[in-house]
């Protein structure tokens, strides 16, 4: 199989990298100076892009490229708009062109963050009249607050806002399109919380994290590893309708952020990197430009129903990140 992925050195497009040593898997990317999403309002470049693609004749288009940073998106809207939205859409619509399948790639910061789980309560007035069958039937329709892919969704900022634009945009113009929404993306490289706080940690005796933000640090390998199966699972069965849609991709279980770094520095601790004071915090303690969603936490049943994609828990590559990144010498870090 050959996939086509936007992006030279995000996390995501890194890790797709890594796994073209595996049997037949072929990955060719394109990033900047060469594609930048940010132009693809240019039909001239976009048919550019569609040549390009024609050239390498991959079997999957895959957008893994995106204006990642939240706060700055909020000052700088119309760029996340470009890249986020309309080179998203772009991108779609030259696989669309060439008849090929999308994977684009998106973010839990498309919902609001609210969601609760639901509470049973048997003294419900309503469910008097109930039978013991139609009672076990609500019970196993609770939610458990975790976000399914039919929600609402509400982005509470600008990055939100325009990969939820360029969600919508990727669907509408490629029928053959899968939307993975995968949340609080780690790795060895580039910019992620878990190198944040190592830096910071080794800087600073004591540090504050929010523990009222929920959701699961997923790593890039594994989303890599989630990609290619979807991915192969489409070239295998092009017809098969059932595969396509918009699908919720993270590592199993959840945590806070605060609880997310304890497990940082507790791995940094064995592999003797830095061990700051972690102070728990709230959201209000910690303001920044763009609100996150409270609660950030994604269903994943129907990828594992409909393409056996099941991620690891989360904390199982926690410990090899942290003794990788304070591995990393001074060059590799830049
Ligand atoms: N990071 C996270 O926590 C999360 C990310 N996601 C989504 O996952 C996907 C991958 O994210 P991740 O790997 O973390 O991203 P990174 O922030 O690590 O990297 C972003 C990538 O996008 C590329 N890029 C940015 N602007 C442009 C542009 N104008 N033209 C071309 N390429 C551009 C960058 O290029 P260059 O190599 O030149 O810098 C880089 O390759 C994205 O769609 C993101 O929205 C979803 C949930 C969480
Ligand atoms: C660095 C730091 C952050 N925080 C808080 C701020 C914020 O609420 C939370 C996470 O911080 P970050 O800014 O690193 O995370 P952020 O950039 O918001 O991460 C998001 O990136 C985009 C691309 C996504 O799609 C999301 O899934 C998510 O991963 O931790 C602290 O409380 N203390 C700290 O020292
Ligand atoms: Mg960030």
């Amino acid at each position: 199989m050959k996939v086509f992925v936007t992006g030279e050195n995000g996390q995501v497009v890194k890790a797709l990298i890594k796994l073209a040593d595996q049997d037949s898997l072929d990955v060719y990317t394109a990033g900047r100076p060469w594609l930048d999403l940010s132009e693809l309002a240019d039909d001239d470049k976009c048919e550019h892009l569609r040549l390009m693609i024609e050239d390498i004749g991959p079997d999957v288009v895959i957008n893994a490229a995106a204006y990642t940073n939240v706060d700055k998106a909020e000052e700088e809207g119309d760029m996340a708009a470009a890249v986020n939205t309309t080179g998203a859409g772009a991108v779609a619509m030259a696989a669309a062109k060439l008849n090929l399948p999308i994977i684009q790639i998106s973010t839990d910061y498309v919902f609001a963050g609210d969601k609760t789980a639901d509470i049973y309560d048997p003294e419900n007035p309503e469910y008097a009249d109930y039978d013991a069958e139609d009672l076990a039937d609500i019970r196993a329709n609770l939610s458990d607050g975790t976000y399914v892919e039919t929600d609402a969704t509400h982005p509470q900022g600008v990055y939100g806002q325009t990969k939820l634009e360029g969600e919508k945009l990727a669907a509408y113009v490629n029928p053959k399109h899968v939307i993975l929404r995968t949340a609080w993306v780690y790795s060895e490289t580039g910019n992620n919380f878990l190198k944040t706080m190592l830096r910071v940690g080794a800087a600073r005796g004591e540090l504050g994290v929010v523990n009222d933000q929920f959701g699961a640090p997923t790593h890039a390998d594994a989303i890599a590893q989630g990609i290619v199966k979807v991915a192969r699972n489409i070239v295998e069965q092009p017809d098969n309708t059932e595969l396509y849609g918009v699908f919720h991709m993270t590592c199993r279980g959840y945590t806070s952020w605060h609880g997310f770094a304890e497990a940082i520095f507790k791995a940094s601790e064995l592999a003797g990197g830095p061990t700051p004071k972690l102070n728990s915090i709230t959201t209000e303690e910690y303001p920044l430009p763009a609100p996150r969603p409270a609660n950030s936490r994604l269903d994943c049943s129907k990828i594992a129903r409909v393409h056996n994609v099941e991620l690891p828990q989360w904390q199982d590559m926690v410990m090899k990140t942290v003794v990788k990144v304070l591995g990393q010498t001074q060059e590799d870090k830049n």
